[in-house]
């Protein structure tokens, strides 16, 4: 069913998965110069006709892995008929420029198209995940461009509101398990805009969904976000939903933030309410 198959994926893997398909593929990125590696649930519905896709990006120092093993997403995916894709957070190799520390550089990535060397050449995350991933996708597996949601958690939570507001025409779903919702106005985002973009800060508000929101509200959709009450990045002020509250009501953007209590940032916090999420999508996707 997949438009004109591409030579391009390496298969590293492969595994049955609620009646569809669980694979990690690695691919030569044109955006980010060098090799990328992703993960793809595809649901038994697949076999019959294309399924709509859900992208998630995922949080610091996670890989394409971390999702594709611990949110449990499949089952749900597999019930509603969607097609899960995962990638990276960064591009890595021998030859993409680094720094010590897990919140920035490899691994960390902020889903921006960096414009200060020496990040600028590889660390296009942003295309990437708009441009060059559901292009493959598309290319290689029964998926239907028409139909695309996109949601994440904590630095893909930010990344999955930026790209989900900036591309309404893309992305008809979004929802973000404790985002960072304001980077701007917190420590890791303050440090990876200043150190991508550079230092006039008129430049990140391209990348903070807070700010977004004002110009690109989407008046006709429904933003979910979940953060948990015992969040300790909360607490640390890294995540701020309450700015991007504040600015969704000024703005008329519909959202539902619930606030959840015994919950902290982990994967057992994004497990438990990953059911909800997915049906957030499916109803606009699936319908
Ligand atoms: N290593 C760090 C903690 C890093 C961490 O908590 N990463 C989160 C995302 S945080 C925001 O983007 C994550 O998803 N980790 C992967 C996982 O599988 O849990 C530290 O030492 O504090």
């Amino acid at each position: 069913m997949a438009n004109e198959p591409s030579t391009t994926l390496t298969d590293l893997s492969q595994h049955g998965c609620f009646g569809g398909s669980v694979g990690i593929y690695s691919h030569p990125s044109e955006q980010c110069q060098c090799t990328m590696k992703f993960a793809v649930f595809v649901p038994p519905q697949a076999q019959i006709k294309p399924v709509p896709v859900l992208y998630y990006l995922s949080g610091l120092t996670c890989t394409e892995e971390n999702f594709i093993t611990k949110a449990g997403a499949q089952r749900y995916a597999a019930q509603h008929g969607l097609m899960l894709v995962a990638p990276d957070t960064s591009p890595r190799g021998e030859d993409v420029p680094d720094e010590e520390g897990w919140d920035f550089g490899s691994g960390a990535g902020f889903y921006v198209d960096a414009t200060e060397n020496p990040w600028t050449q590889n660390y296009r995350m942003y295309s990437y995940v708009t441009e060059e991933l559901p292009t493959l996708i598309h290319q290689n597996f029964a998926a239907d461009p028409a139909r695309q949601g996109i949601f994440g958690h904590s630095m893909g939570g930010h990344g999955a509101l930026v790209c989900g507001l900036r591309n309404p025409e893309k992305y008809q779903s979004i929802s973000a398990f404790a985002p960072i919702a304001a980077p701007s106005r917190c420590v890791w985002g303050q440090k990876a805009l200043g150190k991508y973009l550079g230092p006039d800060e008129s430049t990140w508000a391209a990348y903070d969904a807070s700010e977004l929101v004002r110009q690109k509200a989407q008046t006709n959709r429904h933003i979910l976000i979940d953060q948990g009450l015992a969040d300790p990045f909360l607490e640390q002020q890294q995540l701020k939903p309450e700015v991007f509250k504040t600015t969704c009501e000024e703005v008329g953007q519909p959202l539902t933030l619930r606030m959840q209590s015994g919950y902290d940032h982990g994967y057992y916090f994004i497990a438990t309410f990953m059911e909800d999420h997915v049906r957030h999508h499916a109803e606009v996707l699936c319908g």
